[in-house]
């Protein structure tokens, strides 16, 4: 008999890892690189540097202009220029950059949007919030850029094999409480490195009721408790959302055995939990919502890779209609893909969020991680329903981030404070 396996050691034991003992260290064959214009242009310097003239394989590298697209300045036009060069002199076709591709925006929502994400699948990028592809069953995890190099030459990775901590939730989740309450709830649990290494994996009931956006908001904070990925595995849901994009591929979910050995087991309830937020400057100092009411409000930021959904911008909408922006309060709103601003533009949110006041951008990256398209300055406190609020994160290292769901930023956007959505909306 096998020895039972977590979802994790399936997929390594699946890509050539020969021994996935937590700990152990291995070879792993790579689905998928991904780089963007940021860490991808150092991994470009050392992709010269090891000699490499091609890459392994054109069709199995995605690149990304996102973080700084469309340019900002001359030297993110540089950087730009030089992925876009790269792909074109590769013949990589897997290439993104918004004004000029049909879909573009964040990486982490067009990668799995374009069908490029399977579960099952083993995807290495140079961008930390690449464990987002989770939410798909799939394990993918950030690496540096000298490793990330190392597989666009060769198509394999070295890899430790992580410990996987079993993640359940319980019970159900009230009203305003999202895929984000979700991962705060275990962050509040785990802190930012309780998690240090290893394979979060997600389960549940709750969790088998969440969307697939919501997954991907889950998924993509398992690198907050330090976590080298978190993972939810495929059902039906993901099969569903999936079907209609990878064409005549096949999927097949990645199920942990029955007495796989997880290193912790967390239960987590949710009956009575309401919104959280974490509190700057550490995505695991997490609070309800109610704590930190009544604080004055600069700045709304609803977009980025762990929730600029179309879910995320409908659950914006539900508190803008029919209010404005508070006065001396900013809304910016960045939907997370071309596709996702589409569905929003169809279905009248963007009207919405115009109407309320608030400013719409094209998708990037954008303030999420201080680039551009909403800095903040000195003193001043924002709502983002990003992943990060470590000082400085989104503009002057004395300003200030709550990291909320999008029905919390919208509660802000309208009343120009932190408070529970259900004042606003009962
Ligand atoms: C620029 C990139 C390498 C970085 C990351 O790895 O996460 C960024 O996306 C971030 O969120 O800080
Ligand atoms: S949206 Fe923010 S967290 Fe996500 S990849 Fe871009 S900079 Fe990183």
């Amino acid at each position: 008999m096998a020895e039972p396996r977590t979802i994790a050691q399936k997929i390594l034991a699946a890509h050539g890892v020969e021994d996935v003992t937590p700990g152990a260290f291995g070879l792993a064959d790579v689905a998928l690189v991904m780089a963007n214009e940021v860490s991808g242009s150092v991994a470009l310097t050392e992709f010269e540097r090891t000699g490499a003239e091609r890459v392994f394989d054109p069709d199995r590298v995605a690149l990304f202009a996102d973080h700084f697209a469309p340019a900002k300045d001359v030297r993110s036009a540089e950087l730009v220029g030089r992925l876009r060069r790269f792909a074109r002199d590769q013949g990589i076709e897997h290439y993104w950059e918004a004004g000029s591709t049909a879909n573009a925006g964040i990486e982490h929502t067009v990668l799995p949007e374009e069908g490029l994400i399977a579960p099952g699948d083993f995807i290495v990028g140079g961008d930390s919030h690449t464990c987002t592809y989770g939410a798909f069953g799939a394990l993918g995890t950030g690496m540096g850029s000298t490793d990330i190099a190392v597989a666009l030459a060769l198509g394999q990775t070295w890899v430790r094999v992580p410990q996987s901590i079993r993640v359940e939730y319980r019970g159900s989740c009230g009203a305003y409480v999202t895929g984000k309450d979700l991962i705060l709830a275990y962050l509040a649990h785990s802190g930012v490195s309780g998690a240090t290494y290893a394979a979060l994996e997600f389960a549940g009931p709750p969790i088998d009721r969440t969307s697939v956006d919501e997954r991907m908001a889950l998924c993509n904070m398992a690198v907050e408790a330090g976590a080298k990925t978190g993972i939810v595995a495929a059902d039906e849901t993901t099969l569903e959302w999936l079907a209609p994009k990878v064409g005549d591929r096949a999927l097949e979910p990645v199920l942990p055995d029955d007495d796989a050995v997880y290193e912790q087991r967390v239960e987590i309830g949710l009956d009575g939990m309401p919104p959280l937020v974490a509190r700057p400057p550490s995505p695991g100092d997490v609070a309800p919502v109610g704590d930190v009411a009544g604080a004055h409000v600069d700045q709304v930021y609803v977009g980025n890779c762990s929730n600029g959904t179309i879910t995320d911008l409908r659950q914006l909408c539900r508190l803008l209609e029919g209010r404005s922006v508070a006065r001396g309060t900013r809304l910016i709103v960045v939907p997370a893909s071309q596709r996702v601003y589409r569905q929003a533009l169809t279905e009248g949110l963007l009207e919405t969020i115009v109407a309320a006041g608030g400013a719409v951008s094209m998708p990037t990256c954008g303030a999420c991680f201080g680039g551009h398209m909403g800095i903040i300055a000195a003193g001043e406190t924002a709502v983002a329903t990003t992943n990060r609020n470590f000082r400085g994160r989104m503009g002057h290292p004395d300003s200030q981030v709550f990291l909320a769901n999008a029905y919390v930023a919208g509660a802000a956007a309208v009343t120009g404070e932190l408070c529970d959505p259900a004042e606003v909306l009962g």
